[in-house]
């Protein structure tokens, strides 16, 4: 196995990222070659794209989103954000899952996509910061709602969970609510059942889905203030929840969270 190899095996020591030079540039677009496709479903692919040096990281602070530029099937330009399911600690390389829409400017780019093309990518984009520590618990109310899913609640939030659970220093636990309209709409599945395994005392996720499966035993419908109150942690000055989804959801959201008595300070909204 090459250096190469072994490091993108790898994830990093937190010492060893001192060594790693970030590779993102806020004003210009900077071209990464793919190495990797991967269909997960029908309409949803794994993206893996090269950094330059197999030890550089890609320099996304935790939360925070990339915009990437391509054409869309008429050949005008389009530039959309996304965020990497992977962290700093993934040395060599970054990924994102991509849910492609059939009618979808920014889709027709990544369905074109073939290993060896190369994506341009700006960033980092965002406002959210997060310090190790900050507050004891995080609630994520993350998702769709009705007819609308929404592809960036899953990568976002999954990767703050993730860069949370996996920071040794870092005991918040992290209670996640994730809505879908059908069980196939709920993107990084695997990755979320994965840390709830691995880190069952800090990370516990309730999916609610509009069009349940037979024999669902997780909520159904909206996400409701009932659902909040069960699976998210109460109103404290050192809780902070986290909402992530399209603006009729946020919105229903922030009125249960003010009548369920959480304060502004304890609400974000990405
Ligand atoms: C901060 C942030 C991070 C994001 N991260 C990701 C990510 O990691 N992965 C990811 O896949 N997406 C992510 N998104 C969404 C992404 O930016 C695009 O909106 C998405 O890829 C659709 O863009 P498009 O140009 O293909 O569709 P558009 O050209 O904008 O839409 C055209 C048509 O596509 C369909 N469509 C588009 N979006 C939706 C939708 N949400 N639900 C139903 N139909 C839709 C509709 O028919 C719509 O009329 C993120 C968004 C934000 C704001």
């Amino acid at each position: 196995m090459s250096f190469g190899e072994f490091s993108r095996s790898m994830r990093a020591p937190a010492h060893f990222l001192l060594w790693c030079t970030a590779c993102l540039d806020p004003e210009n677009f900077r071209d990464f070659e793919l190495v990797e496709r991967k269909q997960l479903s029908h309409n949803v692919a794994k993206f893996r794209f090269a950094l330059p040096i197999p030890t550089s990281s890609l320099g996304l602070p935790i939360g925070q989103h990339i915009s990437c530029r391509g054409k869309d099937s008429v050949g005008e330009e389009v530039i959309k954000p996304y965020t990497p399911t992977t962290l700093d600690s993934d040395l060599g390389h970054f990924e994102l899952v991509i849910k492609m829409y059939p009618q979808g400017r920014m889709s027709h780019h990544f369905r074109e996509l073939k290993v060896g093309d190369y994506l341009s990518v700006k960033g980092p984009k965002g406002r959210f910061r997060y310090q190790p520590g900050q507050v004891r618990a995080f609630g994520m109310i993350a998702g769709g709602s009705g007819i609308t899913p929404c592809s960036k609640s899953g990568p976002q939030l999954a990767s703050v969970a993730r860069a949370i659970l996996e920071n040794p220093k870092d005991a918040t636990k992290v209670h996640l609510i994730y809505a879908n309209v059908t069980y196939d709409d709920i993107l990084l599945k695997e990755e979320l059942e994965g840390l709830s395994e691995i880190y069952p005392d800090r990370f516990k996720v309730y999916y609610v889905l509009n069009q349940p499966p037979e024999n669902w035993n997780g909520g159904v419908g909206f996400v409701s203030k009932e659902m909040i109150q069960a699976h998210c942690p109460p109103p404290a000055e050192d809780i902070k929840i986290l909402r992530c989804g399209p603006p009729p959801m946020n919105k229903a959201m922030a009125a249960h969270l003010d009548e369920l008595g959480y304060s502004k300070e304890m609400q974000f909204q990405f």
